[in-house]
């Protein structure tokens, strides 16, 4: 079996294969790359694994860089790129359910398939497209199924990690997920509280946002492994209902956390720092959650409008059309255009023009623009500095 290598970026690294190869050792690529591209998918970026050790690969080449050398990896500077090249390892006997600190390296690329999580992760293409399959992984690309190499409850207790990437996987690659792979996943479940919340929250976003989310989320509940996850032990049946939402796809990761949160019907702030997500998108899913339960009735006043905000009100509108298909977002939208202002800095008056007309800094000036704001966001005064001050009889 070949795979095409034609792709820019495979052409741009075949050198590299072949320097290493000229001095002696294997080399090929590996993982998603070799997966994604006999699916006929896009490739984000290329791995390289090889039988040469870290020092020799630095032998090899004029211009390195050791970006992961107690993992065996070393990222390799040739005409402006930069290509990971990692020593083929084994990862057997670590006892701490994360990837291992250090690592026996070994010189058969079999042995270094065999510690890859999935069959279809652990596929290896030679500098010439010729794939070398030790795992039956080109049977599963095939008939779309996600089966881990070897005895799952090896691979899983390697790395917890990999549970949430089978669930992501199922998602994103629109795989089934093999029975005894499946039973892996229960049996191990609990071990994903080892893994850090970052990497669990990666993952999660992922699936959430993948071609198939019915099954992936189906899997995260059918396998308890959702209780291990941040915020989600006694989320059973939001997660249920969000598995069973219609399943046109996210775009969107504040669209998919918008979701979840008012699913889950946790405080947003609580949820997401549990989560360890950025404070923009927390920013941004607070404002959407806060104007859901208003979308339902009539259109919502102005100010909820002007609080969502531009960014608040359209992540909200795209969350609730996925659980109310019919909902028509027209009019919300057009109440929003039509407000008198959007942002906060678009009020014509300000701080400044308050003491230039002699009110004192402090509390009551505050409230002064605050009135302003609500006055003109309701429609009841024009954005003019001069009718504002009137308003608020400065
Ligand atoms: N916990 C992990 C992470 C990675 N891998 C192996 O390392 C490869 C590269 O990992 P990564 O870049 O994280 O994922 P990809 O499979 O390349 O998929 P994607 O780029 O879609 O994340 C995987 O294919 C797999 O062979 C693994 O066995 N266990």
């Amino acid at each position: 079996m070949q795979v095409d290598l034609s792709n820019p970026q495979f052409q741009a690294a075949v050198p590299i294969l072949r320097r290493i190869e000229d001095a002696g050792f294997e080399a090929y690529f590996v993982g998603g790359c070799v997966r994604d591209a006999l699916l006929g998918l896009p490739i984000h970026d290329v791995d390289i694994a090889t039988s040469a050790y870290p020092a020799e690969v630095k032998g090899i080449f004029r211009r390195t860089v050791d970006t992961g050398i107690q993992h065996g990896t070393v990222t390799v500077l040739d005409h402006g790129a930069g290509y990971e090249v990692t020593t083929f390892r084994t990862e057997s006997g670590y006892q701490d359910f994360r990837r291992p600190d250090s690592v026996q390296f070994v010189r058969s690329l079999k042995e270094d398939q065999l510690r890859r999580d999935f069959t279809v992760n652990a596929l290896a293409a030679r500098h010439d497209g010729t794939v070398i399959d030790n795992f039956d992984g080109l049977t599963d690309l095939h008939n779309h199924v996600l089966r881990a190499v070897g005895r799952p409850d090896d691979r899983f207790g390697e790395d917890a990690l990999r549970m949430m990437r089978a669930v992501r996987f199922q998602s994103q690659l629109g795989f089934a997920l093999e029975p005894a792979t499946a039973q892996g996943i229960s049996d191990n479940a609990p071990l994903l509280q080892h893994i850090a919340v970052e990497r669990i929250a990666s993952e999660f976003t992922r699936l959430l946002l993948g071609i198939d989310r019915r099954a992936g989320l189906q899997t995260l509940i059918d396998t308890d492994l959702y209780r291990y996850c941040p915020q989600l032990a006694d989320a059973r049946a939001a997660l249920n209902h969000l598995a069973a939402l219609p399943d046109t796809q996210l775009q969107d990761p504040a669209v998919a956390w918008t979701l979840m949160v008012v699913l889950v019907g946790a405080p947003v702030n609580r949820f997401l720092r549990a989560w360890k997500q950025s404070n923009d998108l927390i920013a941004t899913v607070s404002a959407a959650a806060a104007i859901w339960p208003l979308l339902g009735d009539t259109i919502p006043d102005h100010w909820a409008l002007y609080t969502a905000g531009r960014t608040g009100l359209r992540i909200a509108l795209e969350a609730y059309v996925h659980v109310h298909p019919d909902f028509n977002s027209t009019p919300v939208q057009a109440a929003y255009d039509a407000l008198a202002i959007h942002d906060k800095g678009e009020l014509a008056l300000t701080g400044s023009d308050l003491i230039q007309a002699g009110m004192q800094p402090g509390r009551a000036m505050g409230q002064a623009l605050r009135r302003a704001e609500e006055a003109v966001v309701a429609g009841s005064v024009p954005n003019t500095k001069n009718a504002l001050l009137a308003y608020v009889r400065v």
